[in-house]
């Protein structure tokens, strides 16, 4: 099966990796050249770690060529990157063809749902609440891949896929999925954006003096307080909607193997085992441009459509914009074109469950 993989990052490699590994032939496409200029050249996919292979991988050259060949299309880079790749894709995407979404955050696939439908183009929108794999790019042709999930959220847009999504993706990526009720499940479901609000406010002059820190010793009781906080309000606003999602604490578990106890207490113990991380060197970073406007502002206007205002979501948006001296939240290209703010509670699942119609 031809996965064409759009991104060309730490978890884009890692997914090419692990598909390379199983047998399948995945395609990476970069959307400025840069990350694939290498492995164009022929030199192959090294990755080490949860993922052990050397791989040659297809490159593609523009987005098209990669869209208009593959039997399913990924997306698998950081939000602000979407809206950009989703209109670069939207021309060449077929009926019928599979888009997943890694890691869905700020209602992406509504975004291209709605763009799709200007083409009267149906296909089924496959979201996960996170990544497969995590790690870093540790060359322009190898990934240290610091763990494979053992279970990942998933749903379709339209919710009538469903069946179909998750037969895809345990054929590609195995028996690890769980279904969750539709695209706001998803939605309320990917938790990099509470932790990272967490890890980013606590530790600022860390990352902007550029220090060398431990992320997950520096997850200290206090900070893992703070991140349970801010999973009290997410819970709070799923469980208004009436989906089910995973608690944070379950997340830790899961995804990096460690027995369950305070969100601190997990950090610590992968601190311990030498798989806490290093936390980010520079204030650019994803940890505050991508999940700020894109994670922890829609979970912020989720509470506020429903009357319940996540309080400490808002906050750490006023705060880091107070930090950067801008309004984090325009970075966010994606909500303008749905306007959700002004929709009604019954509205919003309607759309997130049956997406744009043509
Ligand atoms: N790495 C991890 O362990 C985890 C990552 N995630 C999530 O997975 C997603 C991917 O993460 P990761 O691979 O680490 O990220 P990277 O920063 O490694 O992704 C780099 C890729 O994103 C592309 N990109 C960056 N900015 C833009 C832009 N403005 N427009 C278009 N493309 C852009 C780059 O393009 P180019 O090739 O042109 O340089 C490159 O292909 C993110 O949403 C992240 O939050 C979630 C959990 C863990
Ligand atoms: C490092 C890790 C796995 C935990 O914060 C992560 O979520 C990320 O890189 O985005």
């Amino acid at each position: 099966m031809r996965v064409s993989i759009l991104g060309a990052g730490a978890i884009a490699f890692g997914v090419a990796a692990y598909l390379s590994k199983e047998g399948f032939s995945p395609t990476l496409w970069s959307p400025s050249g840069e990350r694939t200029r290498a492995l164009a050249s022929g030199e192959p996919l090294v990755a080490t770690g949860a993922v052990e292979t050397t791989a040659t991988v297809r490159v593609a050259g523009e987005c098209r060529e990669a869209v208009e060949d593959a039997d399913v299309v990924m997306i698998a880079l950081p939000a602000y990157g979407h809206k950009k790749v989703i209109d670069a894709a939207v021309p060449y995407l077929k009926a019928g063809t599979p888009v997943i979404i890694s890691s869905h955050s700020s209602f992406g696939a509504l975004y291209l749902s709605q763009r799709l439908a200007r083409r009267q183009v149906s296909l089924p929108i496959i979201v996960w609440g996170t990544t497969l794999v995590t790690g870093r790019q540790s060359s322009a042709t190898s990934v240290q891949v610091a763990t494979v999930r053992q279970k990942l959220d998933v749903a379709t847009l339209p919710a009538s896929a469903a069946d179909e999504g998750f037969e895809l993706c345990t054929k590609l990526f195995g028996d690890r999925f769980v279904r969750r009720d539709g695209l706001l499940a998803i939605a309320l479901s990917n938790l990099n954006p509470q932790n990272h609000l967490g890890i980013a406010l606590l530790n600022l002059t860390r990352m902007e003096k550029g220090e060398t820190w431990s992320q997950g010793g520096n997850v200290t009781p206090a900070v893992g307080r703070f991140i349970e906080a801010l999973d009290a309000e997410r819970l709070a606003i799923a469980g208004h909607f009436g989906v089910s999602v995973r608690t944070v604490e379950e997340h830790f578990s899961l995804s990096f193997h460690v027995p369950m106890g305070t969100v601190s207490e997990m950090n610590q113990e992968m601190d311990r085992q030498g798989r806490g991380g290093l936390g980010p060197t520079t204030i650019e970073s994803r940890y505050i441009l991508e999940d700020f406007p894109f994670g922890i502002f829609p979970t912020a206007v989720l509470g506020k459509i429903i009357g319940r205002p996540a309080v400490l979501h808002e906050s750490g948006i006023s705060i880091m914009s107070a930090a950067y001296g801008r309004d984090l939240t325009a970075d966010n290209d994606l909500l303008p074109a749905l306007s959700i703010e002004g929709m009604s509670a019954e509205d919003l699942q309607s759309i997130c469950r049956n997406g744009y119609q043509g």
